[in-house]
Order: C-alpha cells, then structure tokens, then sequence
C-alpha cells in the first residue's frame, strides 16, 4: 500500500456491504456503496429483520393462548376468550421497524463520510464500477478496491410464479392487509419452517408442504424432530415427501399441486424454495471474476476472488447465508485489502438461531460432522422436562446437547433447543470459541433456578463420562 488514500467501492449496502464500509472507513479509505433497494439490503428490509419481526407478535399470541395452563384467565365469556392478529397493524409495524433500521444505518455510515449512492452498480472494467443513479444519472467509480456485497433473491419456479397477492415470495407477505385464511408453505428450509410458524401462531390455517422425510432436514435431526412435532401438535398439516409441482390461482383460491398429482387448496400460497445470488448482471466477466455453478462468487477464507482487488461478502458468495456471517466476511475483506490485521474466516464459532418455537440455536460441530467421522466427540443430550424452571414456564418440549473432544474435553459444539434458545447458546458460544473444557462449564455457577442449569448438568454429564 502506498500513501494515497485508497478508495474502496462496495456494491450492496446489506450486512456484507454496510459492515465492510464501516471498517474501511476507520481505516482511512475514501469509501463509496452503491445500493439499489436501501441500506441494510434483505436482510433488513425483507428477510431477516421483517420476518423477526412478526415472529414477535406471533409468539406473543401463543404466549396468551397457553395462559390458562399457568393459572391466568381473562373476563369475558368462555367462548369469547382468544386474541386475534391485525394484520394490517402487523404489517406496518414491521415495515416501519425495517424502515427505521435502515435510517439508522444510513446515518451510521454517513457519519463516518461513506458516500452512498442510490442507484444500481457493476463492474465496468478492472478497478471501475459504473452507478446507474436513481435519478438516472450514470456515475464512474475508480476504485483500488471492490466488494461485492449484493446478496440474494428468492428462487421462483415458472410453474408458480408469484402474483404479490395470493401467490407470495417471503419478500411480499408484508404488503397483505389481511392475515392469509389458508396458508400453505412450500419448502421446509429455515425460511419455510420459521415463517409456517409465524402464520400459525398468528391464526392462519397452515399446510407445510415439505419435500423432505422431515422439515428442517439441514438441522440437528433430533431438534428438527422435537419442532415437527410441536408443529403437529399444534394443529400444522405438515405434508412430508410432497414436492410442489406447480402453484396457480383459482380465483379467491390458489391450488398447489405436487408431484405425485395430489391438490392442497388455500387462500394463499407462501413459497420458500430457496434463493439465487444476484450475480449475473454485475459485470463480473468484466474483471474476471469466478462463480460456481450456482453462480455464487467464489472466494478463499479472507474473501478474495479470483480477480485482484476485488472481494465478495455475504449470500452472493455462498459461504454460509447468515447476516453474521455476511458482516464478518465484509469486515475479513477490508481488513485484508487495507493491510490490516486479519485472522481468516472461521465458521467453527458460528451461532445460529432458527426462530420458531421453541427455537433450535446451534454453535461448533454438529452431529452430522460426528455421524460424517469429520469429527470425533463425546454427546450428551438433556431433556429440559426435568429443569425446575422449565417446569414452572410450562416448558415441555427442547433439551441441551453437547459435544465434547474426547480426551481433553473441550467443549467443540452444541444444540439448544428452548424459547429463547438463541439467548440460551452464548455460554457454548463462549466455551466453544475459547476452547474451554466441561469441567469448566461444569464448575461455573449458573442462578437456580435456570434454564442454563441444564447446561451446567449437561457439562457435569460429560466429565462422568470422561472420568
Ligand atoms: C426470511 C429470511 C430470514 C432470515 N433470518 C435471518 C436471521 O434471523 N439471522 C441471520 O443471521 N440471517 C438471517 N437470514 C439470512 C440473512 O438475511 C442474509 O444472510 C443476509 O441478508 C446477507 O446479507 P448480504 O449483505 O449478503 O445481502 P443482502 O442483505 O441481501 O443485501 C444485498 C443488497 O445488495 C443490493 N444489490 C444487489 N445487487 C445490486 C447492484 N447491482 N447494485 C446495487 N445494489 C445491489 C440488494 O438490493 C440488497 O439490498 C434470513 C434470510 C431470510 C430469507
Ligand atoms: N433464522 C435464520 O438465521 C435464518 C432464517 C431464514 C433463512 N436463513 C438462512 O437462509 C438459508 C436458506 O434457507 P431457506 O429456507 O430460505 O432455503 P433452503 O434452500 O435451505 O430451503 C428450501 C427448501 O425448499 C425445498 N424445496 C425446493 N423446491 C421445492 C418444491 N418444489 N416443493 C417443496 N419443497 C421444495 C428444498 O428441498 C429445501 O428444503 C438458511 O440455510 C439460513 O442460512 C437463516
């Protein structure tokens, strides 16, 4: 690097791209981001902060709905006694939260003097990005670097091609003033589970038409099983092995039709089958930059491509589609092209949360990586039936599970699967980023009673089976 200031040029202001601004920014480049949507990409404005979002008043609704088991009634008539979702208040809510976000980010970023442009970007030749401004302006960028932070889109089928009305991506569901009656759900993926029991906590009738023997076939199989089942139980038709051929509407009606010829009709038809990387219209041929098959942009652990100068963060490298992961990528990247100092990505340390209820939060080595032999590990599994404050919350379904190095006994993985499981993993989070043994996780205290009791026990269980 020599003296001049360097300028970084990022496409896409979603977590890779507004995180990626920020740290090049305190590093003393000229940095400019080109964004087309708004700041904080899907992730804020669609995908992952919406669809939190409601999760919330979904899991409010439940919460009042299983009052009565804790000794709570409320006046009114037997018959009259349930809360009803508006989905109108819903919905603006959740847009008005998104929106709120991405002001805050925008202010974040301006306040350290990243100029954003409005508008769509792509790679014009090597070292020059060329913006299509909103306004219909064309600007030429210079840049001695280039990220590539555009993120995803959700996959659609021409045999089910959405409407915005009654056939939905998860993108457009936020635009419905009235709760979808019959909701069916096609793909069981996270998106597909979260958002089935989004719907159903707020009172739709759902369908979950699931290609897989079970929902959530990428997750721990007991947890996806613990969250099946709940889904059952409380009232969803999960239809497993179902692939949905074809999706149309039948007047106020859409018909899902699958592969095997059978019909489920709904009001509405929400699909989640999936997303493509936003790469095919940026110019990458211009500077020669590699995609795989998927047309995902191919990078190494410090998010270099294949073209010098140039980097890619987030869903459009598909790495791991996680806002965290997106954020730490676009941070590894500039760090790296502004000499910085830099560890290379480790997803070993990752958390993530799938926000159903109860939630399943992961971290570190997975039973799949120990039935694989990619790793070797002690397990040991605890239902939280037993935990004394699981008991007194009416908590019945989830458990901890831990992995353990034999040996040693590091902790090097674990599953939670509870309400508020995602603020239930920081402890293995911290056990396993810092490489700490059961023994330790065992002797720390935790508060009786507590749900992180379990977790405690779970680590005592270990140390027997070490001794
Ligand atoms: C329904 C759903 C829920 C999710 N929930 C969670 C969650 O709870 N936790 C979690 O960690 N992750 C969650 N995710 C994943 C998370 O949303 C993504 O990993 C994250 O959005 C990736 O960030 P990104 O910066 O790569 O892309 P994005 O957030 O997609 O941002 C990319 C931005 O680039 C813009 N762009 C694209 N092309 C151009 C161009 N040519 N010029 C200018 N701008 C362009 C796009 O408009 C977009 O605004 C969820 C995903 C979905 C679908
Ligand atoms: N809480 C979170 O952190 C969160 C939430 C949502 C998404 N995400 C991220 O996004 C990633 C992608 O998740 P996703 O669920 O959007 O996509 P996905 O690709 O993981 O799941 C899509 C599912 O749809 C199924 N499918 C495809 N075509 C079908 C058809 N015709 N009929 C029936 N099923 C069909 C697939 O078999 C697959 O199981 C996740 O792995 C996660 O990293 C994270």
């Amino acid at each position: 690097m020599n003296g001049r200031q360097q300028h970084v040029v990022i496409i896409g202001g979603g977590p890779g791209g507004y995180e990626s601004a920020l740290v090049a920014a305190q590093l003393g480049a000229q940095v400019s981001v080109v964004e087309q949507t708004g700041l904080g990409g899907a992730a804020v404005l669609t995908d992952c902060v919406p669809s939190k979002t409601l999760i919330a008043t979904s899991d409010f609704m439940s919460r009042f709905a299983s009052a009565g088991r804790l000794g709570v009634g409320f006046e009114g008539t037997q018959d009259d006694q349930h809360a009803e979702a508006n989905a109108i208040q819903i919905n603006d809510r959740i847009l008005d939260l998104a929106k709120a976000q991405s002001r805050d980010i925008r202010a974040q970023l301006e306040r350290v003097g990243v100029r954003i442009l409005a508008g769509r970007g792509h790679i014009s030749g090597p070292g020059k990005v060329t913006a299509e401004l909103a306004d219909g302006d064309t600007e030429q960028l210079n840049a001695d670097v280039i990220l590539l932070a555009v993120g995803c889109t959700p996959r659609v089928m021409p045999s089910a091609m959405p409407d915005g009305e009654r056939i939905l991506t998860w993108q457009q569901i936020y635009d419905l003033t009235e709760l979808p009656e019959k909701l069916i759900v096609v793909g069981s993926g996270v998106t597909g589970a979260e958002l089935a029991h989004a719907f159903l906590g707020l009172g739709s009738d759902v369908t979950l038409v699931s290609s897989r023997d079970r929902v959530l076939p990428g997750e721990d199989a007991d947890a996806a099983t613990v969250i099946e089942h709940v889904f059952r139980r409380r009232g969803m038709n999960v239809l497993g092995r179902s692939r949905m051929k074809s999706a149309a509407r039948d007047g106020d009606e859409v018909i899902v039709t699958l592969e095997d010829g059978r019909e489920v009709r709904g009001s509405h038809v929400l699909l989640a089958v999936g997303s493509v990387p936003l790469t095919a219209d940026i110019g990458l041929e211009n500077a020669g930059v590699d995609t795989s098959d998927s047309g995902h942009i191919t990078v190494d652990r410090v998010s270099r491509t294949s073209a010098q100068g140039v980097y890619a963060a987030g869903d459009c490298t598909g790495v791991l589609p996680l806002a965290s992961v997106a954020a730490m990528q676009g941070r590894i990247a500039m760090a790296h092209a502004l000499g910085d100092a830099v560890a290379p990505l480790n997803l070993r340390g990752v958390c993530a949360n799938i926000f159903t209820d109860p939630e399943i939060a992961t971290v570190g080595y997975s039973q799949a990586d120990v039935e694989a032999g990619r790793v070797q590990a002690r397990t040991v599994t605890m239902p939280l039936s037993t935990n004394p404050r699981a008991k007194m919350r009416n908590i019945t379904d989830g458990f901890v599970k831990i992995f353990s190095h034999p040996g040693g006994g590091t902790v090097i993985g674990g599953v939670v699967v509870a309400p508020q499981a995602s603020e239930l993993i920081y402890p293995l989070a911290v056990a396993v980023q810092n490489r700490l043994t059961v023994d330790q996780l065992a002797s720390t205290f935790s508060v009786y009673p507590s749900m992180t009791g379990t977790i405690a026990e779970a680590a005592r269980r270990l140390h027997s089976l070490e001794a």
